[in-house]
């Protein structure tokens, strides 16, 4: 009798708590804030609006077929980026006669340009984009890398993706506002790296440093980087606009294993090959930390939460319940995996010299993208706790810190989420940039740097990006040149903005 009134009681308490955590999660789920402050009333009219005609389309499909790849810091095709350089000053002749416009080369290859506004007291800006692009395995695509092939809506190359379409869209963009009798009132710089997809050590650099040595800071830079992912966030009901606040940094390690070389007829117990390989399984298997909800993906959420289906938004409104489900959920899918944890990717083995031989070194090579809330120092003392064998030695061939957050409350973020809402019409939320981008070497130079293309791109088309069939749609290409348009333009008038997020949205 007094067990059953005991577990009586206990089921009575359990239910109570059930019952007070259901009610919590419904009450957080439909209080969520709305933390998405948007612009209701930004139609963009037509006269503001650069059709992509068909010399504006043959300006960016000669830059495509232009092949400017880079393979190492010493081996970029030279020829083709300046080429490029002829390409762009032909394509541009009002920016490039300009008395107010200066062209500035970095290193023989990197461009710079200079567009003084007519009010010097406005803080200049920086927009940041590159001439080369990585190698394309021809026999894997549909299409000659180099061909710029128009078909299916799309403009297919290397390049159309990462990322000569902010380079001509911007430069399209300034030029339409020349051709209008539109001086800029606000100083800005293009900088067009030459090796960005090397390091970005002899282009933006080198441009870094002839700030620095001028004392100039800007008031915001806008690089490549995340961009408007359809169908990638997990519970979105429409594309999302996400802005890099913060970067990734990288470390790249060689691992190797040395043994006394031999007959393959006589093997000793391990080999090098066998060593090496069971360290790299080890790194495969054991990814970093995940750090779901403590990185700058808490803030997105924040952002998104009340677009989500409802399913999603029960769950998201409630990381305080359901963080560690969620967290696995993300690390289910490469996009996502990436912006929750350091990311691991074995990408290089070379070892052996001949069937017969037992070789005396194996090699591996290891790209590390590391999760703002690490360092090169902490990523590469766990790989070798998880390796955990001292045969095993590392070198660090190229390493660079994640980059510091840049806030979401300054005139640039503001800029960029007008520009962006102006173009797309989606939400815009803040956002780790997965990769890197040149302005890893401007982090000195403002304190609001931000990685956003504006590239409407699906999980598939991602795929593109350094990968096969990399290709944009037309439509994304035009909206791409009247994104740069825009944010010239929203640029001259940021304290508009500031008020109208302070307002609550009003008219701008
Ligand atoms: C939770 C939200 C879902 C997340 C969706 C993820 C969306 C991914 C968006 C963009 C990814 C595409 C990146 C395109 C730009 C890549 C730039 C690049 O290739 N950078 C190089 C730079 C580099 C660094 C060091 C040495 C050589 C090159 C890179 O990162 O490898
Ligand atoms: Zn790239
Ligand atoms: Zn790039």
């Amino acid at each position: 009798m007094k067990t059953r009134k005991i577990l009586s009681l206990i089921l009575k308490s359990l239910l109570l708590i059930l019952g007070v955590i259901i009610v919590a999660v419904i009450i957080r789920t439909v209080t969520f804030p709305d933390a998405q402050p948007y612009f209701e009333k930004c139609k963009v009219s037509d006269s503001d609006f650069i059709p992509l005609n068909d010399v504006r389309l043959q300006h960016f499909r000669t830059a495509i077929q232009i092949p400017t790849v880079c393979t190492s810091i010493d081996n970029c095709n030279f020829t083709a980026i300046l080429q490029l350089h002829d390409h762009i000053q032909e394509s541009f002749p009002l920016i490039h006669s300009s008395n107010f416009i200066q062209r500035i080369l970095f290193a023989n290859y990197t461009l710079l340009y200079r567009v003084e506004g007519t009010n010097s007291t406005l803080p200049p800006y920086m927009l940041v984009s590159h001439l080369d692009v990585v190698p394309a395995k021809a026999a894997e695509w549909q299409v000659d890398p180099f061909s710029a092939t128009v078909k299916e809506g799309y403009i297919f190359g290397r390049g159309t993706l990462d990322v000569k379409q902010t380079l001509f869209g911007m430069m399209e963009a300034l030029e339409f506002r020349l051709a209008k009798g539109q001086r800029p009132i606000r100083t800005f710089y293009m900088a067009m790296g030459h090796d960005e997809e090397v390091s970005g050590l002899r282009g933006a650099k080198a441009v870094a440093n002839y700030f620095s040595s001028r004392g100039i800071t800007l008031d915001f830079i806008s690089d490549e980087g995340m961009v408007v992912a359809d169908g990638i966030l997990p519970g979105m009901q429409t594309p999302v606009a996400l802005i890099g606040i913060a970067e990734k940094g990288m470390a790249t390690f060689e691992f190797s294993v040395s043994v006394t070389p031999g007959h393959a007829s006589m093997p000793a117990g391990e080999t090098s090959i066998g060593i090496l390989s069971k360290a790299m399984v080890s790194l495969e298997q054991n990814p970093h930390e995940n750090f779901f909800g403590k990185g700058p993906e808490r803030l997105l959420l924040e952002y998104v939460v009340n677009k989500m289906t409802l399913p999603h938004r029960v769950l998201m409104a409630n990381l305080w319940l359901f963080g560690p489900l969620i967290a696995r959920a993300f690390a289910l899918k490469p996009n996502t995996n990436a912006i929750i944890r350091t990311t691991t990717a074995l990408t290089m083995f070379n070892a052996g010299v001949k069937w017969n031989v037992i070789s005396s070194t194996a090699k591996a090579v290891v790209n590390h993208r590391i999760h703002p809330l690490q360092s090169v120092a902490d990523v590469l003392k766990i790989d070798k706790k998880i390796i955990q064998d001292d045969r095993v030695k590392v070198k660090i061939l190229s390493a660079y810190e994640p980059s510091p957050i840049s806030p979401t409350d300054s005139d640039g973020y503001r800029i960029l989420h007008q520009s962006i809402y102006q173009i797309f019409e989606v939400p815009v939320a803040p956002a780790l940039f997965i990769a890197s981008s040149d302005s890893k070497h401007f982090v000195k130079l403002s304190k609001n740097i931000y990685r956003f293309a504006p590239s409407f791109l699906n999980s598939a088309e991602l795929k593109g990006i350094h990968g096969n069939n990399e290709k944009i749609k037309i439509k994304n290409y035009e909206q791409t040149i009247n994104f740069y348009y825009h944010l010239m333009i929203n640029a001259e008038k940021s304290a508009n903005l500031k008020s109208a997020f302070d307002k609550g949205h009003q008219d701008l």
